[in-house]
């Protein structure tokens, strides 16, 4: 029988009465374990190995296991430090006890915890009390922290289950497979096998010299174990921003871009914020400790300022608040796009537009909101805005209908909002595919004339600022906005997610 060299190595290399795993067959022939694994599955075709798969399992301590492998659990020291000080006898109090332990920070509250469970003793009032029969050298789940720096096996289960509950230790799994020769194997080696030699790759000097036409080639094996390659690829909300760019210009859209550091005059003051208003601290803006903006245009201040002093029109009223320049030109991060939405409606970020008009952006945008798992302190909004002649409500819930659409998001909701900038305004919402629940994807509605007259705005806008992460979560269903970006996120989520075409 002739066959492949690599295959003659394993053969000869495994046994009729001892599984003998890839690893070790890796070892004993020299091959690399992909190589062995082909090599085996090929066999295998060929009747004369078996390969049989098991799981492995292994823990393997956290830095945190480590931790406490060498100072002793938490619980543990706190058990020793509580006998020292007499609480056997009679309790103790509690701080004396956490300082003769060492106990630090977050340490405290897991020796406690641990301490009740495993019947140590028992705290209450401020005091200590240890069970004198308890004993800290039985302590199962030291036993196994110390079994594991060891590198011993680890019989007790529910110890290293509890380790891993823990976070002390992590769990992996691995497949394992192991090679047998069958008997039809064993009569081939009795009866001499002859390698063949065989060429894995054709090299430019095979060609050259024509030493091709007479080697043989290792068949591929597509189903060879290999090691796992992590290539770089754009980030999934990257490429979703860039594929909601491509949507809004095939709409007929136009970007627009613009600092993310910007005077509250074309954040707040252009979209009539009473510089006052609860709205204004509302956005929890960062403000930023650097010199104010000195560049604003002279007339559009001044119209801005009369807008909020006086109103807009022969009926209009101002906010008979305080409105001064000095906080109009103070700097902050922007907490949303529509501060770019303002300095091209004004004219002067590409001169005066004529209707019908309509430009988007999918920027970042810094909010001081609490982290949960819809909200970060940063986040992409989809800014966007059509100006025409009449338009409508009907208008804008088309729109919004016609993009998110695109991405097979086709149950929109609409809710009555406010804004100070527009009336009426609208919140939308989108169900959650996985758990059915309507999540707020954007804020809308129709600016009103006391943002549109002092930019020198004639005729209708409606506009928008839809959150890119919300429309992420409702087209690949995660639940945790931190997994996907942040210091949080879940890298195998990332690596591992197909993109939606
Ligand atoms: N600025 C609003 C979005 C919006 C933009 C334009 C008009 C109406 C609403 C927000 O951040 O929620």
């Amino acid at each position: 029988m002739r066959l492949p060299e690599s295959q003659v190595a394993v053969l000869e290399a495994a046994s009729a009465t001892d599984e003998r795993t890839i690893e070790q067959l890796s070892e004993a022939t020299g091959l690399k374990p992909e190589t062995v694994t082909g090599a085996a599955f090929d066999l295998e075709d060929a009747g004369l190995v078996t390969v049989a798969t098991a799981e492995a399992v292994s823990h393997a301590l956290t830095a945190e296991g480590e931790t406490y492998a060498d100072a002793g659990l938490p619980e543990v020291r706190l058990y020793r430090a509580a006998v020292d000080a007499g609480a056997d006898a009679d309790p103790v109090p509690m701080g004396e006890v956490i300082g003769a332990a060492a106990l630090d920070g977050p340490e405290v509250d897991i020796a406690l915890a641990n301490y009740a469970r495993k019947g140590y003793g028992e705290v209450a009032s401020g005091e200590i009390r240890a069970d004198p029969e308890a004993d800290p050298e039985a302590d199962s789940e030291a036993a196994a922290l110390a079994a594991l720096v060891a590198d011993e096996a680890v019989a007790d289960d529910d110890a290293l289950d509890q380790l891993v509950r823990r976070g002390l230790a992590d769990r992996n799994e691995r497949t394992v497979r192991s090679v047998t020769l069958t008997d039809e194997g064993v009569t081939a080696l009795m009866e001499g096998i002859e390698a063949a030699e065989t060429v894995d790759r054709l090299t430019p000097e095979m060609l050259t010299s024509g030493e091709w036409r007479d080697v043989e080639f290792t068949p591929y094996n597509v189903e060879a174990d290999a090691p796992e390659r992590q290539g770089g690829k754009v980030h999934i909300l990257r490429q979703t921003a860039e594929r909601v760019k491509d949507t809004l210009v095939g709409m007929g859209f136009r970007e627009m871009d613009g600092p993310h550091a910007d005077s509250e005059f074309w954040i707040n003051d252009c979209l009539f914020m009473p510089q006052d208003h609860p709205a204004r601290t509302h956005w929890d803006q960062f403000a930023l400790d650097v010199a104010p903006m000195a560049d604003i245009p002279e007339d559009l201040l001044e119209r801005v300022r009369s807008a909020h002093l006086d109103g807009v029109g022969d009926d209009g009223d101002g906010y008979h608040s305080p409105w001064t320049e000095e906080v109009a030109r103070e700097i902050d991060l922007r907490g949303h796009t529509t501060s770019l939405s303002m300095r091209y409606l004004s004219g002067h970020e590409i001169g005066d537009l004529e209707p019908p008009e309509r430009f988007f952006s999918v920027e970042k945008v810094y909010r001081n909101d609490t982290l949960d798992p819809t909200h970060l302190l940063e986040f992409f909004q989809i800014e966007g805005w059509v100006m025409a002649e009449d338009l409508s409500v009907r208008d804008l819930m088309g729109t919004f209908e016609e993009f998110y659409e695109q991405f097979g998001i086709t149950d929109l909701q609409f809710k009555p909002h406010y804004n100070p900038y527009t009336e009426p305004s609208f919140e939308l919402f989108g169900t959650h595919p996985e758990t059915g629940e309507l999540i707020e994807i954007g804020n809308s509605g129709m600016f009103r004339e006391e943002v549109l007259r002092p930019l020198g705005v004639e005729c209708d806008v409606m506009a928008w600022g839809l959150a890119l992460e919300r429309l992420l979560m409702l087209m690949y269903g995660f639940d945790d906005i931190r997994d996907v970006h942040g210091t949080l996120c879940d890298l195998d989520l990332l690596r591992e997610t197909e993109v939606l075409h």
